[in-house]
């Protein structure tokens, strides 16, 4: 059976101190390019294979030897942790951005990071205490905002604040890396305004740009989810869900308050090479699992639809996880 296997494999060698590192082991094609191999080829290796398919999730291959343990991963995998409390979740959280900052840094020199607004900051926290206070490449970061509520940056409902008081004001990113929206200007003027420094961000090279879509294609992305399903400000039942042209989009009907918002589109959402998908509470069990468990409902919530080109990684508290 041959199954597509990215290029990049994560690797983790157990017996000395490698974090997870992205490197080519197998095929000697081009970067970023899937590929075709099969198992035998990979026990030809010495290595012993097993495939895990878990319910809607995409493939997911583990290898391991007696000296290394090997996670590959299919373009489009999808990854679901489950912790006993916040405080494990923010633990793996901050581990896990950490790594893609040090893979990017290294590939890219830089690391182009999406925040949304919600709990997702206080779920950052363990990144502004050691050991990443002190090993992140900071200067290398360049923060963007999935979505944001058109107000004031000092107001109560900034996500810009929000990300600002919980996390920016805590590590050293340059202030020219942090990419806020205009807030003098309307929802209409805002959305504009914040599409035209995406292009000028992926002209710089800042961002990548995704071969496959055209649209930016941001390292991380790290979203929250509403109860209702929603993520970044695309609502379920909103037109919006359906845009598929604009890179940055407009709303002043948001059920969720305050109504004006600007939000990334799904093509920018699904662009991206990884996304963070941080979700906690029982309130949020029936979304996730629309998401990803047997639903009865056939009605498909935004999150749900949220399907990036890299790897999608969920980290759930048990509450939230409750009804998978
Ligand atoms: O600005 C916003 O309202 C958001 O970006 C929104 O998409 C948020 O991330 C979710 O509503 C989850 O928020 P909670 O984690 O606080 O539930």
């Amino acid at each position: 059976m041959a199954l597509p296997y990215t290029l990049h494999t994560r690797l983790s060698i157990s017996t000395t101190s490698v974090r997870l590192l992205h490197v080519p082991i197998i095929s000697p094609r081009a970067s970023h390019k899937p590929f075709e191999v099969n198992a035998s080829t990979l026990r030809l290796r010495g290595l012993s294979l097993s495939l895990v398919s878990d319910k809607r999730l995409s493939h997911c291959c583990s290898i391991s030897s007696s000296r290394t343990k090997v996670s590959m991963a299919t373009k489009g995998e999808v990854k679901k942790e489950v912790f006993e409390s916040g405080e494990d979740l923010a633990v793996a959280l901050a581990k896990y951005t950490a790594q893609l900052s040090d893979k990017f840094c290294k590939e890219r020199g830089a690391f182009s990071v999406v925040l949304s607004g919600g709990s997702l900051i206080n779920s950052l926290r363990k990144l502004v205490e050691p050991p990443y206070i002190d090993s992140i490449e900071w200067s290398r970061w360049h923060i963007f905002w999935a979505d944001e509520r058109v107000v004031p940056k000092d107001h109560e409902d900034s996500n810009y604040k929000l990300a600002y008081d919980g996390f920016l004001s805590k590590v050293p990113i340059p202030p020219g890396n942090v990419y806020a929206i205009n807030d003098a200007l309307s929802a209409e003027g805002a959305a504009e305004d914040y599409e035209t420094c995406l292009r000028h961000v992926v002209k710089s090279n800042v961002v990548d740009i995704s071969a496959a879509s055209g649209f930016p294609k941001f390292d991380l992305q790290l979203l929250g989810m509403g109860p209702d399903g929603h993520v970044a400000s695309l609502f379920p039942g909103h037109p919006l869900v359906k845009e598929n042209e604009k890179w940055v989009a407009f709303i002043k009907d948001s059920p969720k308050p305050p109504p004006e918002r600007i939000t990334f589109t799904f093509p920018v959402i699904n662009s991206s090479a990884y996304i963070a998908l941080v979700v906690n509470g029982a309130n949020k069990a029936g979304a996730v699992q629309n998401a990803l468990g047997n639903s009865q409902n056939s009605e498909k919530l935004p999150v749900a639809m949220v399907s990036p080109e890299g790897e999608l990684a969920w980290f759930l508290d048990t509450a939230a996880a409750s009804k998978l």
